[in-house]
This record gives structure tokens, sequence and C-alpha cells, in this order.
């Protein structure tokens, strides 16, 4: 009989989001995976010697049994919430820009190359595999404005079986010449043929479509409102814009539409401010948009690289989660540049501790988080569960629960893993008696999360499928970066 099925049980330590504040560490669990990659059953605490009868009280003796190596835990995997795969190929260039100019200088000319289908065959295969094997199991993919292109990308998705949400941009003004939708119309007809092909890609079909008019300055209000029409008329289609990003951005914004009371109530006039909205950023809110998006129950994707790195400023995501507004991590490549998910939680971290070093609160009222750094539980719930709830996936992801799908990283803290970085646990191991217990697996937690990269992330599993990690490649660890090389070197070809 094949894995596929009979599914698989893991046996090893896991570490469970439950909440903004708490996750679980279990050094003993078993996790069981049925054929159709969802989780059956979990026993949370299972000492070597009972495994065969617990085994056998589930009927489950004759399941491929997958035991981690000391060292080794089970995380669910990251949910990117915003992320542009076409700018991948310009991370780390543009130092010098803020927002608009970065646009018009380096990002619209990377962009507009995708116009070329046998270019964003070749570059979207790759960049794809860099990020599943980042650790992200579920991605906010904006494409470019080019129906074919963003196709492409799609069909690539749901080829290696990632669990994804994949738009092409609308933009019909104030875009260069080159790169530009030609009209309302041919937005709106590219958008909803891309809607139909994504929907018709072979099962199993992880990939759903997405609305993505690009950021309000880029669209027109005909363009949005009708946008806004086609998401009432369809209650599952999600919506992924940017929203207050950029003081500048902010200011022709509101220049751009007069009758608008805030940057919020642009999109919530052309019926695009819902449930199912993912706005990236969100950092310059004024405290009446605070409440709007709170109102409507829109998302925030909080990318934390992207807003040090074009000098946005720092999302005070404490003050929205006080308010009880959905937060997730945005990648935001290549305004931001890393595609790690660790890289998010890194400057997450950063970002709770410079506003915290500049305003310090007392710790007790409604301000629960804004003002203090974010601990570890609120890091890790940002970068699962709660980009899970971002993209109205809560059910599903995020978390290891009987029912959901097993979306999950096999992370390795080992030597090993060949991570200079996250070194010492094999030093640490003489100190501690094997199987793992709590506090151990509470150390490789925050080792890995704020020094682990690639390496680290052994294998990526999707619906219980693997589908990627260091293990995967023949080249073994280090070779994220062979990679990136080989993405230049393409680029180069062209
Ligand atoms: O970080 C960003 N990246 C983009 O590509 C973009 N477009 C509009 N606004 C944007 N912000
Ligand atoms: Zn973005």
């Amino acid at each position: 009989m094949s894995q596929s099925e009979t599914g698989t049980i893991f046996y090893g330590p896991i570490v469970n989001p439950k909440s903004l504040s708490s996750f679980q560490t279990l050094p003993r669990c078993l996790v069981a995976v049925g054929p159709s990659g969802e989780i059956d059953w979990i026993e949370e605490d299972v000492p070597k010697r009972a495994l065969q009868d617990i085994l056998a009280q589930h009927r489950s003796l004759d399941v491929p049994l997958l035991t981690l190596k000391h060292g080794e835990f089970l995380l669910p995997g990251f949910v990117d919430t915003h992320t542009h795969a076409p700018q991948v190929p310009n991370i780390g260039s543009g130092q010098q820009y803020e927002l608009l100019d970065w646009l018009h200088e380096v990002t619209f000319p990377m962009e507009a190359r995708f116009g070329d289908v046998d270019f964003a065959r070749r570059a979207y295969s790759l960049i794809v595999k860099r990020i599943i094997d980042s650790g992200t199991t579920t991605c906010c993919y904006y494409g470019t404005l080019h129906l074919e292109a963003t196709t492409i990308l799609a069909e690539i998705v749901n080829g290696y079986g990632q669990r994804a949400f994949v738009g092409k941009c609308n933009m019909d003004r104030n875009s260069p010449e080159h790169y530009v939708e030609p009209s309302v119309s041919e937005s709106i007809d590219a958008t909803l043929c891309l809607i139909s092909r994504i929907r018709s890609l072979p099962q199993p079909r992880l990939v759903e479509p997405v609305l993505t008019p690009r950021f309000a300055i880029s669209c027109t209000s005909d363009l949005m409102y009708q946008l806004g029409d086609i998401a009432r008329a369809d209650p599952s289609l999600r919506i992924q814009t940017h929203m207050s990003e950029n003081l500048g951005e902010v200011r022709k914004t509101l220049d751009l539409f007069p009758t608008a009371s805030s940057y919020a109530d642009v999109y919530d006039k052309h019926g695009l401010l819902g449930q199912r909205t993912i706005l990236a950023h969100a950092i310059h809110l004024e405290q009446d948009e605070v409440v709007l998006v709170k109102e409507r129950g829109a998302g925030v994707s909080h990318c934390p690289a992207s807003n040090f790195n074009l000098r946005s400023g720092v999302c005070p995501v404490g003050k929205l989660l006080d308010h009880g507004i959905k937060v997730g991590l945005g990648s935001d490549v290549s305004g931001g540049f890393s595609p790690s998910i660790l890289t998010a939680i890194q400057q997450a971290s950063i970002a709770s501790k410079v506003l915290a070093m500049q305003a310090p609160i007392a710790s007790s009222g409604p301000t629960r988080y804004a003002g203090h750094h974010l601990p570890l539980a609120t890091l890790l719930h940002l970068a699962t569960l709660g980009g899970a709830q971002v993209c109205g996936l809560e059910n599903r992801i995020g978390s290891f629960a009987p029912g959901k799908a097993f979306d999950a990283l096999l992370v390795s803290v080992r030597g090993d893993a060949a991570n200079p970085g996250l070194w010492g646990v094999d030093l640490v191991k003489e100190l501690h008696a094997e199987p793992a217990d709590k506090e151990q697996l509470d150390t490789w937690l925050e080792r890995f999360l704020f020094t682990g990269d690639d390496r680290n992330i052994k294998r990526v599993y999707v619906q219980g499928r693997w589908i990627g990690g260091a293990e995967h490649d023949p080249c073994g660890p280090g070779r994220s970066s062979l990679v990136t090389d080989v993405v230049q070197s393409m680029l180069y070809d062209m």
C-alpha cells in the first residue's frame, strides 16, 4: 500500500499555536494524518513504552510511523498573507527609494518583463519553489497585471501543491505607459477570465483566485466599483490590496479621492472593505480608520521588513490587536528583502520593540499589546493562526487539530542542518535527557524563529503531501542559495 492510501503517523515533539497569547509544546505527541491530508487524531503525551498500545487502540499499527529525531519538531506551516511573486528577482535592490519612486524605478520595470510568458514560466517555477522551501505553506500572491503570466503563476503553484491565493493586479492609471491596463473593461474581463481559469485547474487544487486592486492610486473609481460588484456577487472571493503604507501615498490617495473621509473610506465606498479583505501595511491609520477596519472585519497583513526597508513607518500592530483586528504576517517581497516568514517574525519583533522603547505604557487595561514588545506566542500566532484568520482559513489551517489539514513544517535545529547561525543544540543535548522536555522545546522554538532559515526546514507538508524543504532537494542543506544563484543567472541569460 502506498503512503497516500494509508496516511502517516508522526511521533515526536510538536509546537501548536492556540491563541495570541499561548501555544502548546508537546514533547512526545502522536499526530495521525489520513490519506486525504487531514489530521485524523492527536494523542498529546505518549511515552515510548505506550506507543504500540496507543497505535493499537487507534487500529493504526499498519500505518507508516515517522519518528522525529532529537532536535526535530513539527510546527504548523507559515502563512504569508502578502507577497509579490514577480518581484522576487529584485530582492535587495532599490535601497535608496521610498515607495512611490521605488515602484516606478525598480518594481514596474521588473514586473513588465512578465509580459513574456517564457520568462514568466521559468522565473515563477523557481520563485514558487523558493517560497515553499522557506516554509510558506499558504501564500497570498500578487502577480503582475498580465493575465497569461498570472495564469502561469497559478498553474505552477497548483503543480507544486501549495495552498495559495493568486491575483492579477488591477491598475488602470498612474502607472507607466508600458505597464498599465488600457481600460476598465479590459481589466475586469481579464480578472474574470483569471478567476475561471484558476477554478478550472486540475484537482487536487488548493489555489484560489483573489481580487487584487493594486492600490487606490493605481485604480480609477470606476474600476474599483466594478471590482466591488464582483466581490459582492461572489461571497467566496477574497480581496487583497495595499493601504496606508507611506505618508506620501496617503496624501496622494486623499487628493485623488477628495470626497472620501480617509484612505480606508476609499475602499469602503467602493465595496472593497469587508471580512474577506486583506490589507497590506495599514501603518498610518487614523483612529476612525482603525474602528472602520474592525467594524468591517477586514484583516491586516503586517509586513515589517518592507516597512523598514522602504522607510514607510512602523505599523502599530499592538494597537490593531488591542482593537481586535485580525493580523497576519507578510513578506511583501521585494519591498521586503526576504521571502521567508522567519524574517517577518524577526522584523515584527524588532518593530514592536522600537514602538515599546518610544512609548512605554503600563501593561494593563485595554492596551494589552500596544506599547509592549510582542512575545513569542504572539509572533508565532501572527505567522500561523493569525495569518489563517486573515485569509478566512482558520478552520482549515494554522494549528494542529483533528479535522484540520496537515500543513506543517518538519523543523530541525540539529547541527547537521548546517546552519551556523543556529548551532549548539548538539552541545546542549549532553545537558538534557532525551526525549526533549517542554523547556528544551521552548528553547528550540525561540532559537529557530530568531536564527533559523531554510536549512532548518527539513520538510514542508501541505494537505499531508511532502512538497518541499531542505531534505527534498538532492543538493541538500544550503540549496536555497543555489536556487537564488540559478534565478540570477537565468535572468542574466535572458
Ligand atoms: O510594498 C508595496 N509593493 C508594491 O508592489 C505596491 N504597489 C502599490 N503599493 C505597493 N506597496
Ligand atoms: Zn505589497
